[in-house]
């Protein structure tokens, strides 16, 4: 879909944390979510995922994560509701991840470090009409956040990690197809925090919508394990990398409020 095959252009080597000349820059994620200096907003509704397992197209490792696409060319697979005031298209969803299980997460909550954090990716397409043209609007995108902590296995994921093997190389993709979204979302949605930030990568533009949820999600630790076997590197390369530390520092909140949907 368009949105993957962009991606693969603002795929870059970590190495890029530093800070990026960024149009504005006022407006970055992620950040930590001081709780106690989040105000409750009455007026933000229940989120409301809609997703067709069918529109699950393929998963591939772009050197920096490793990426669940989506179909993209209807609105089967939605996002609306929650501080949406449009419905958002499902394009994919990718993790970030720690070397260890100490940190991993790009979003904080009072500080506190998560081992990975997932993000499902959604562009509006009440209005634009491609996800390259809702990336660069200041309401173009909602980016779903969820945190996961080590702890019991996560049946739903394990289809996903069974897939991990067969795409150990930078660019290497394989079809990927009947993998249900929501499977992967806490039981729990109505609780979450929303702020106006960016893009966590290159191009890193200020259009995103985050919603992070306050409930994380559980998952073993063998199946983080199988995540960190995942590499950097394309099968050409002479040093082979460990695909691990995918995630940007926290930003500065810039005088932004955090939202939250709960008291
Ligand atoms: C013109 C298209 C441009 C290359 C964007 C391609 C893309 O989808 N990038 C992307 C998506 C999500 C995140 S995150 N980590 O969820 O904030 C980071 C980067
Ligand atoms: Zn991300």
């Amino acid at each position: 879909t368009a949105c993957s095959s962009k991606y693969v252009l603002s795929q870059m080597h970590p190495m890029w944390q530093g800070p990026l000349a960024v149009p504005g820059g006022d407006r970055q994620s992620p950040i930590d979510i001081v709780v106690r200096k989040s105000v409750f907003d009455s007026e933000l509704k229940p989120l409301v995922t809609d997703y067709d397992p069918d529109t699950c197209q393929q998963i591939w490792n772009n050197g920096y994560s490793f990426l669940v696409e989506y179909d993209d060319t209807t609105d089967k697979s939605t996002l609306k509701g929650g501080p949406l005031q449009d419905k958002f298209r499902l394009c994919q969803f990718h993790f970030h991840w720690g070397e260890s299980n100490a940190w991993g997460s790009e979003h904080t909550v009072d500080r506190r470090l998560f081992p990975a954090e997932l993000h499902l990716v959604h562009w509006n397409s009440d209005k634009y009409s491609l996800f390259e043209e809702a990336v660069m609007e200041d309401n173009g995108l909602a980016v779903i956040g969820v945190f996961l902590k080590v702890g019991k296995r996560h049946e739903g994921l394990q289809k996903l990690v069974d897939a991990l093997p067969t795409i150990r190389h930078k660019d290497s993709v394989v079809e990927f197809t009947r993998f249900d979204p929501a499977c992967l979302l806490p039981t729990n949605t109505d609780d979450y925090w929303t702020y106006h930030g960016s893009l966590t990568t290159p191009p890193l533009t200020e259009s995103v919508s985050w919603i992070v949820m306050k409930q994380h999600i559980e998952v073993s630790h063998d199946q983080l394990a199988v995540f960190r076997s995942l590499l950097f590197t394309s099968a050409e390369e002479e040093v082979q990398k460990s695909m691990v530390n995918n995630f940007r520092v926290q930003q500065p909140l810039r005088g932004r409020t955090v939202r939250s949907s709960f008291t």
